[in-house]
Formats: C-alpha cells, structure tokens, sequence
C-alpha cells in the first residue's frame, strides 16, 4: 500500500536496462591549474583519450577549469544559459565529435547575480540533458585542520538530478551532497542505475570518509556509484584527496587510482544491479509500515 498517493514508494523499481546497458565508463582525475584555458585544453584531451579507451561514459571532477577557493570561483564562472561558456562549449563539443556521455563534473556557473557549484550531462549529440546545481554547500570548521565556507560565495542549488542518457538513468550529486543519504534516496526512488559525484574531498575527510561514503550511498541503493576528483596539487590553498573510485551494489569498489592525475577506465554491467537486488532483496524486506520515504520534490513539484 502506498503511504502517500503521490510519494514515491522507496521500494526502488527495478530499472529497465537502457540501451547500453554494459559500457566503459571513465574518470577524468584532472591537474588543475590557474589558466582556464589550459584546463579546458586539458579536459578535452582526457575526454579523447577515454573514448579511444573504448569509454561511452566520461566523468570529470568537481571545479575542474578553477583552483577550488571563494576566491577563484567568481573569477572563473561562467553562464551556462546565456553564455560565454568555453567550458560547456568545449564539452557539448567532445561529447558530438566523440559520440560520448559526459558528466562534466562541476564548474562555478554565474546566473542571475548568483554563483553556483554546476554539473552539466551532455549527451552523445552534444545537448545538455540534465544540469544539477549542488544542492549542500559545504561549510566546515575543523579548528586546526580545515575551514572553508562555500556558503561564502556560492548558493545553493533547489532540486535533486536525475539525466535519462544512453548508458542509462544517472543521478547526480556533487561532492559534500554524498554525505546526505536521502538525496541518493531519492535517486535511487527514480530508478536511477548510476549516481555519478564529481568531488574534491579534502585531505583530512577524505582519509576516513570518502571511500567509505561511496560505497555506502552503493551498498543502501543497491546501485553503481563512480565519483571523480581533481588530482591532488599539495601546493595549492585547498589540497584534494583523489582517489576516484567506481563502486557496484553490494559496496565493492570495481577500479580506483591514487591522487595523481590519472584516467581511470571501468566496465559497467547493469544485469549487477539485477542481480544483487535478487540475491538480497532489500526492497521486499524494508518495513514502511514502521518508517517511511518521501520525496518531497515530486509530492511538491516546483518547491
Ligand atoms: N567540495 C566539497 O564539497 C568537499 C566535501 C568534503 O570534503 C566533505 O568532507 O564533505
């Protein structure tokens, strides 16, 4: 019985298998420099040597044409929707020429006045097909250790992501909105397959959280998760953790790399997905009737 006639039951229906269902998917663990433009030159190299690679799916990281900092974030933004846009140009170019998916990882997006932390998908003829803003700014304070405030600069997006692609239903997630298990709730609700999050964890939450929070927001879903880091530059202001890593249902990371600047290439077989939800069927087992799941986006669609 449903609890609510519009909610979506948690109970994630078995997503139909998309139209490529067995894939390589690549992680872009990008340098970041100071030059924009080398970046970018940077960016559509990597994306070019994926798809040789054999990649249908290109991932890259959270602000990978910027050094991470409030500083750099309104220097570097760019319109998305108006334009110029040389970072959206270039990948709605590679994804065409090269016939690839791209999630592309994130970049400061000025819109309105406002400056927000972007995740553009780009299908294989180029047009963007989902663009998620990343909803949990991340505002730390760890005395002695590491204290930033995106709130400072960057607003927060206002909607969860969900890019229907060749290779399938993605949810998207940047960085800090790993930690929140309902949006990957939500993803998982919509039948998502993969949830992609382009990030930079630091060095100090990194070490203890971010292999395992992939893998949990994984093993709760029952769903792959792939995340993608800049490298790590130990002279830059804001030092990245790396370490981008591909998970399947049962937690299990299938490939990962270290903190160098790397492509990392992975199969992707969604039949797994299949199949761990037969061998453990947690979407029989859960108990709504003592807890339930919302999703308020879709009871009340436009908040
Ligand atoms: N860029 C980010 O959102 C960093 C998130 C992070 O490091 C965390 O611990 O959360």
């Amino acid at each position: 019985m449903a609890l609510f006639n519009n909610a979506a039951s948690y109970n994630p229906p078995l997503p139909s298998l998309p139209k490529l269902s067995k894939f390589k998917l690549a992680l872009c663990q990008l340098s970041v420099t100071p030059s924009k433009e080398t970046n970018i030159d940077n960016a559509r190299t990597a994306i070019e040597t994926s798809a040789r690679s054999g990649a249908s799916l290109v991932v890259l990281p959270e602000m990978w044409n910027c050094p991470y900092s409030n500083d750099n974030f309104p220097k570097y933004a760019e319109d998305i929707d108006v334009g110029p846009s040389p970072s959206v140009d270039m990948l709605s170019e590679a994804a065409r020429r090269l016939g690839v998916t791209i999630v592309g990882g994130s970049i400061p997006e000025t819109s309105d006045g406002r400056l927000y932390n972007t995740c553009c998908v780009y299908g294989t003829d180029g047009r963007i097909v989902a663009k998620h803003r990343k909803v949990h700014l991340f505002d730390v304070d760890i005395p002695g250790d590491i204290v930033f405030k995106e709130s400072d600069t960057l607003t927060a997006g206002e909607t969860p992501t969900v890019a229907d692609t060749d290779v399938g239903r993605i949810g998207i997630g940047i960085c800090h909105d790993i930690r929140f298990p309902e949006l990957a709730l939500i993803y998982a609700a919509r039948g998502a397959h993969l949830i992609c999050y382009p990030g930079a964890f630091n060095m100090s939450t990194g070490r203890s959280l971010w292999e395992l929070m992939q893998r949990a927001r994984a093993a709760d879903n029952q769903l792959f998760v792939a995340t993608c880091s800049p490298a790590r530059d130990p002279t830059s202001g804001y030092i990245t953790w790396g370490h981008s890593t591909l998970a399947e249902p049962f937690g299990e990371i299938i490939a990962t790399t270290g903190h160098k600047e790397a492509i990392v290439v992975a199969e992707i077989d969604y039949s797994l997905i299949h199949q761990r939800r037969l061998n453990l069927p947690l979407a029989k087992q859960r108990r709504e009737d003592i807890y339930q799941f919302v999703d308020l986006h879709r009871r009340y669609p436009g908040k």
